[in-house]
This record gives structure tokens, C-alpha cells and sequence, in this order.
């Protein structure tokens, strides 16, 4: 189990903000911070690697104490064994992929690990070359595999996908689960994204203000279990419409954008910007390829 109890105080736009937080994350487990931005996702996770010191509290993994303000104890980012990979890669762009890699061993330590990385990440042809002349997928690979070269217990995962298309999205998606899984990770994900959340994770803390308002296992956090839908999409409010006695309300799902007809009720409750679901279970969907 992972025990994080803290207390910091953050300088929002707004002034001052306290982050209190009480988070328990079972070992093994994916699970994902949700919040709007501000809320103080990436300080919880730059705390618990040991990049930003709390003001109080203790960071407990296991049996071991990262940090207790109680008893002095506050382990060095290296001796914590989280791997951290950032939404805009943080790769050294003087250095090849595999100097990347290299960088994050510690001296006369076996590099058999770089080859396995390498071989796992799909990345033994690009390792000569510089990161700018690799694509956003490419280099976020790049940044994961490097992040594993300490053998990490703890994957933090920071809005990594956020910077790339819907389909390379897609793709490294199965590469995170697939990393999760055969290395035995505990992996924290901050993202924004409902479809990736629910594919992804075990479980979901919504963060507001610098505390927890809401968790739950991912499926049942947004309320996926309500409705038995034939087919169902997240997406995101564009535009409210209102027409006679209905309302049209046009929705973002990936690249397209559709209308849904919605009654005053419901349409009352939403505003732009709102992550919705549009489902139907009244006819079948028609799959046709394009
Ligand atoms: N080192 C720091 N000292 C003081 N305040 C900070 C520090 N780092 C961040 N903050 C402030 O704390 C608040 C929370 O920031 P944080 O980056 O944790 O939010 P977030 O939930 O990750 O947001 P986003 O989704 O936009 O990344 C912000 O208002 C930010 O300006």
C-alpha cells in the first residue's frame, strides 16, 4: 500500500491554496487522478517523487518511509523508486535515444537493461538518433523506457498522452497497460481524457482544491454502470442551442462533432466545456468503415 497524508500550501492564481490530502493506493494497482486544472494533481505526484517537499505529512510505500516531517525522514528523488514521465517528454536533446537511456543508470550498473528497454520499446532502430527527429509517439516511448531503467516500483504517468493524436493515443495506451503489467508496476496517471480513464485504470481519485472529493473504481466513477447503452461515447460540449422547445446541443467525440436533441431538463444542467456521454440503447449501431 502507498499512504500519503500531506499538507501543502500551493500560491494559486486565486492566492493561496492548501493541499490536504488522505490518498491510499493498493499496490499494483492503475489508478488515475482526475480533477480540473489547478486542482493540485501534478504537486501530489512531484511530492510523492520526492521533486517538491511537503510542509507536513508522511509518504508511506510498504513498509518504508519516504517522508515524515515528524521524524526528519525525506528520501533524495534517486533513493524513491519512481520512474516520472511528463506530458512534454523531458528528453536531453543533445543526446541520442540510447544516451537518453544511459543517462538514467547509475555508475557500474549492468546496462543489459538499456538492451531489454530498448528491444521492449520498439526502439533498437531509432537508438542513434536525436529526439527532434522523432514523432510525439516515438519520444513519449523514449521517456517511458527511460523512466524504467531504475526498475521503478511506482510509475508516475503525467498527462503523458496529451501532446498526441487520437490514434498514436490509442496505441500507447495498450503500450502502457502492457509496460503496467510486465513490470509489475503501481502506475498514477493524470489525465483528462473519460475513454482512456475508464480503458486504463483500477481506480479514480477526483481532486478538488487540493483534496480528494471523489473516488471510486473506474467504471463506476462515471456512472457507467447507470445506463446499459448499446453503444456509448465521452466527448465534450461545444455549443448549446436553443430550438422551440428542445435544445441542440453539439458534442466533441474525437474529430468529429455531433448534434444530440436533448429536453430543457437536461440540457439546463449543461454548459460548454462539460465532458458528457451521448449513448443510445432504443437501436442498434451501424458500424461502417471509412
Ligand atoms: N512549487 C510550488 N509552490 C507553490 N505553488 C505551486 C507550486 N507548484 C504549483 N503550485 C500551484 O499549485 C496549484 C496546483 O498546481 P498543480 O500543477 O498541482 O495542479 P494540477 O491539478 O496538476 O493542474 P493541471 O491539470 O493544470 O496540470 C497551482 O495553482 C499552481 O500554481
Amino acid at each position: 500500500m502507498i499512504r500519503l497524508n500531506l499538507k501543502k500550501t500551493l500560491q494559486s492564481a486565486g492566492g493561496k491554496m492548501v493541499l490536504d490530502l488522505q490518498l491510499n493506493i493498493k499496490k499494483g494497482e492503475f489508478v488515475t487522478l482526475f480533477g480540473e486544472s489547478g486542482a493540485g494533481k501534478t504537486s501530489t505526484l512531484r511530492m510523492l517523487s520526492g521533486l517538491l517537499r511537503p510542509d507536513s505529512g508522511t509518504i508511506e510505500v510498504g513498509e518504508a518511509t519516504w517522508f515524515s516531517s515528524q521524524e526528519n525522514i525525506d528520501l533524495k528523488p534517486q533513493q524513491r523508486k519512481v520512474g516520472y514521465v511528463f506530458q512534454d517528454y523531458a528528453l536531453f536533446p543533445n543526446m541520442n535515444v540510447r544516451q537518453n537511456l544511459e543517462y538514467a543508470l547509475q555508475k557500474n550498473q549492468d546496462s543489459a537493461k538499456i538492451e531489454e528497454l530498448l528491444e521492449f520499446a520498439e526502439l533498437g532502430e531509432l537508438q542513434q538518433r536525436k529526439p527532434e527527429t522523432l514523432s510525439g509517439g516515438q519520444k513519449q516511448r523514449v521517456a517511458l523506457a527511460r523512466a524504467l531503467v531504475q526498475r521503478p516500483e511506482i510509475l508516475i504517468l503525467d498527462e503523458p498522452l496529451s501532446a498526441l493524436d487520437l490514434k498514436m493515443r490509442i496505441k500507447l495506451q495498450e503500450y502502457l497497460l502492457k509496460v503496467h503489467k510486465k513490470y509489475k508496476l503501481t502506475t498514477i496517471l493524470v489525465s483528462h481524457d473519460i475513454a482512456e480513464i475508464v480503458k486504463l485504470s483500477d481506480s479514480v481519485f477526483e481532486l478538488q482544491n487540493g483534496s480528494v472529493i471523489k473516488k471510486g473504481a473506474a467504471t463506476d466513477f462515471f456512472g457507467l454502470n447507470r445506463t446499459s447503452a448499446k453503444f456509448r461515447f465521452s466527448g465534450e460540449v461545444l455549443k448549446i442551442q436553443r430550438e422551440d422547445v428542445l435544445y441542440v446541443i453539439s458534442v466533441l467525440i474525437g474529430n468529429d462533432i455531433i448534434r444530440v436533441v436533448s429536453d430543457p431538463k437536461e440540457a439546463e444542467l449543461l454548459e460548454i466545456g462539460d465532458r458528457v456521454f451521448v449513448a443510445s440503447k432504443a437501436f442498434n449501431p451501424i458500424i461502417q468503415k471509412i
